[in-house]
């Protein structure tokens, strides 16, 4: 998308213009709050925690409330109370530039309010289709396509959840076995927010005459986020995981890449490289980043996951 495109749909925020925004948000947080969202990235930086989370923790706050404050308006017109429904965030991106790390700081943020609502997490990873039904339909080497997703499960789920129902199972992914887990599920129990983090959560299928009657992920959603990165700065941070899952998930006898563990750097180079530009890289381009501007707000990131810039929809 043009320059000039995102300058018309965006207000931009540089670092500090974006940090300024925390106002009244307590600067500190509670030990146990710091050592949880340290538990959950060693590498995450407090300055990136105060500078850009809790302003968009702020944020969220009063788009919530201004939903809540919608609902109200309508149980007025109608002079009846409608049915709870939870508030869907919804978090895009590349593989490896952060996602699931973003949905677990907001979550672990959103948390903390006066109001502490109730906050769930949800990746889309659970709805790519079982190991052996990729297989069948040769997508191995297309995993994270839009094609690789069963989607009408995906919109089935998120539609029970946004209606209100009282349990809603959702398929979990195991990153140790590269498939879908059999025998077990996440039940989602009318949270008041629910994060969904994933890479196809703006995709809309438009190109596939099928799809076209389907609804979106984002017709149920209340706020979208994506988070950007240059894709030099992606294929490093992709190729820095796959590094340490070598001592990490494919040390697991159990693991599907149990056989990369004993790689040597150059080899685990090379593999990752490869991996890079021939799935992820090019699904990014074709498939991910063409999606971004359907977002309400853009996270920039620079180097060591620094996010530099912010962009909010007008
Ligand atoms: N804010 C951050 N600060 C430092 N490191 C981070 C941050 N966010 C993510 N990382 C690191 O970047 C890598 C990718 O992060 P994460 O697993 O959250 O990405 P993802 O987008 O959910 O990936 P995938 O789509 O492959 O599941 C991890 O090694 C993680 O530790
Ligand atoms: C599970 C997905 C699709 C998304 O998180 C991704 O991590 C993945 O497995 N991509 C396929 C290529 C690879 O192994 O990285």
């Amino acid at each position: 998308m043009s320059n000039s495109i995102q300058q018309a749909l965006y207000h931009h925020f540089s670092r500090p213009q974006w940090s300024e925004l925390r106002k009244s948000v307590p600067l500190t947080l509670s030990q146990s709050e710091l050592e949880s969202l340290r538990g959950m990235n060693e590498k995450l930086s407090l300055d990136e925690v105060t500078d850009i989370y809790l302003p968009l923790s702020r944020l969220l706050n009063l788009m919530f409330a201004a939903k809540q404050q919608r609902g109200l308006i309508v149980e007025k017109f109608l002079e009846q109370k409608a049915a709870r429904s939870p508030y869907i965030i919804s978090i895009a991106g590349s593989v490896a530039v952060g996602k699931s790390t973003t949905a677990r700081i907001l979550q672990t943020l959103l948390q903390r309010w006066p109001e502490h609502p109730k906050v769930d997490l949800v990746t889309t990873d659970g709805f790519l289709y079982p190991l052996a039904e990729l297989k069948r339909k040769g997508l191995l080497q297309r995993k994270g396509f839009p094609e690789s997703y069963d989607m009408k499960m995906l919109t089935d789920f998120i539609a029970s959840v946004k209606a209100g129902e009282p349990k809603v199972n959702a398929p979990i992914y195991s990153h140790v076995t590269y498939d879908r887990c059999h025998d077990i599920n996440q039940t989602i129990e009318q949270p008041d927010i629910l994060i969904l983090e994933g890479l196809n959560v703006l995709q809309t299928g438009l190109d596939s005459p099928v799809d076209i009657r389907r609804p979106f992920v984002s017709d149920f959603v209340d706020f979208s986020i994506y988070v950007d990165a240059e894709e030099t700065l992606l294929k490093q941070w992709y190729q820095d995981r796959f590094l340490q899952f070598r001592t990490g998930a494919f040390s697991d006898p159990k693991s599907f890449f149990h056989h990369y563990a004993g790689l040597s750097d150059d080899e685990a180079e090379s593999i990752s490289a490869n991996i890079w530009d021939t799935i992820n890289g090019p699904n990014l381009n074709l498939n991910i980043q063409p999606t971004r501007e359907r977002a309400k707000l853009i996270l920039q990131k620079g180097h060591n996951h620094q996010v530099n810039k912010v962009l909010l929809r007008k």
